[in-house]
């Protein structure tokens, strides 16, 4: 079977792919979601002509005389309405977010007043109009300030919080089920036999599921056995798995079950086997309404491919189409020609400090099997297939992790 591209392999996955599942959330939970919905203000904000000062409400044209003294006739804290209206040569002590009397047009801060009893020396001339926010200016009743689409941010929730929303509507998060398979796994904490390893991968998985978005199920470990296999298989699809992901047997070994099992549940194969390293035997399929997606057991090749195309398929489900963006470094060393599988070399990013450049420095070690070196790589070189061989500080293309 020839190997398919890494780019042909993606527009396959993300063909056709969207999420219209809309769920309500409290503002509380709000931040970091994707918003379903347009949103329109219910009210004006402010409501009412408001003082942005401490001070007193006043008619500038009363004050071109100075000092110009004026009869204190009210107060009107924030949240407070002052009932009536000022006449010439009146003023209404004020605070901060009060509504402005009628008949005031400008507010008189208090540094600027001496007070006497019942009455207020004004000290300076005030523009009409001046520290009084007009009705609405921040934003109007029926007006679109939240659209659609947008990774709602702190600073959006909180809008949404002062048009009046209790709950914002936001696109569910994809759910993705994540099942580790292999006799020789153990999990974390435990104590494994002699010819046992401890099953890792499914937790940095999970974690770059979520990191763009996702909700994470762990199904834990199944053995190399079919029924094993199929009976987590079923508990990801009673879940209402969007997307299982399975991590290991996805070779060609006798033990490598998992496309086995999942055909014979009804799968529809997508694509096997991709032109990448780390990565090659890479599966994709649907179950019903359930994407599959297996990747391969080694540790940086399940990460890897995670990355490339895992998280897209989340993002797409969630309409964030915008590929991973991309840069470019300096080799730090000479490369030897490419062969037909796209590289993705670990490496170290390093700043040339007269140039400010990138220099990525590929580890010498480029083993799948090599949790720790993936773990210390600050990015990916991406090497096409075929690449000629390139030279030390020559450009290269790299992913930033
Ligand atoms: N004859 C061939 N053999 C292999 C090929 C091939 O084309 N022909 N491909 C190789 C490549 S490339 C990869 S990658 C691996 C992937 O194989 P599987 O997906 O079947 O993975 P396993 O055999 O189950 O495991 C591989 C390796 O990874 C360890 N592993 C598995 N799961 C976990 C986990 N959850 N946490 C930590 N480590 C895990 C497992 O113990 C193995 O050491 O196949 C090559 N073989
Ligand atoms: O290409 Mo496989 O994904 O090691 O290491």
């Amino acid at each position: 079977m020839a190997l398919m591209k890494v780019e042909d392999a993606l527009n396959h996955l993300l063909d056709g792919i969207s999420n219209t599942k809309v769920q309500s959330v409290p503002l509380s939970e709000a931040s970091g979601r994707i918003l379903a919905q347009d949103m329109a203000a219910t009210r004006n904000q402010p409501p009412f002509d408001a003082s942005a000062m401490d001070g007193y409400a006043v008619k500038a044209d009363n004050l071109k005389d100075l000092p110009a003294k004026l009869k204190v006739i009210g107060e009107v804290p924030a949240g407070h309405s002052f009932a009536g209206e000022m006449k010439d040569g009146e003023a209404v002590r004020i605070f901060t977010g009060a509504p402005v009397p009628a008949g005031a047009d400008a507010i008189l801060i208090q540094e600027n007043t001496e007070r006497d009893g019942d009455f207020v020396t004004a000290l300076e001339p005030v523009s009409n109009g001046k520290f009084i926010r007009p009705a609405g200016l921040d934003f109007k009743e029926g007006e679109v300030t939240l659209t659609k689409g947008i990774h709602l941010t702190p600073r959006q929730v909180a809008l949404g919080a002062s048009m009046n929303y209790a709950e914002i509507p936001v696109l569910s998060r994809p759910k993705v089920a994540i099942l580790a398979t292999g006799d020789e796994l153990v999990p974390p904490g435990e104590t494994p036999a002699a010819d046992q390893i401890i099953s890792s991968n499914n937790f940095g998985v999970a974690g770059q599921a979520e990191q763009v978005g996702a909700e994470t199920l762990n199904l834990g470990i199944a053995k190399d056995q079919k029924d094993a296999i199929a009976a987590k298989i079923k508990e990801a699809q009673d879940w209402g798995a969007d997307i299982l992901v399975t991590i290991g047997g996805a070779s060609v070994g006798d033990h490598d079950l998992v496309q086995d099992v999942l055909t014979e549940a009804g799968m529809d194969l997508n694509f096997w086997r991709i032109a990448m390293r780390p990565g090659k035997p890479l599966m994709a399929g649907n179950l019903g309404s359930m994407q599959v997606l297996g990747l391969p057991g080694n540790p940086v090749s399940s990460m890897v491919c995670a990355h490339i195309f895992l998280q897209p398929l989340i993002r797409a489900m969630l309409g964030q189409n915008e590929t991973q963006p991309l840069q470019t470094a300096k080799l730090a060393m000479d490369l030897g020609e490419n062969d037909q599988r796209q590289d993705y070399l670990r490496a170290r990013l390093e700043k040339d400090t007269a140039t400010g450049q990138w220099i990525a420095h590929p580890f010498s070690k480029q083993d799948s099997a090599m949790m720790a070196r993936f773990a210390d790589a600050d990015c990916l070189i991406i090497r096409p297939p075929f690449a000629p061989a390139a030279n030390k500080d020559d450009s290269c293309t790299i992913l930033v992790l």
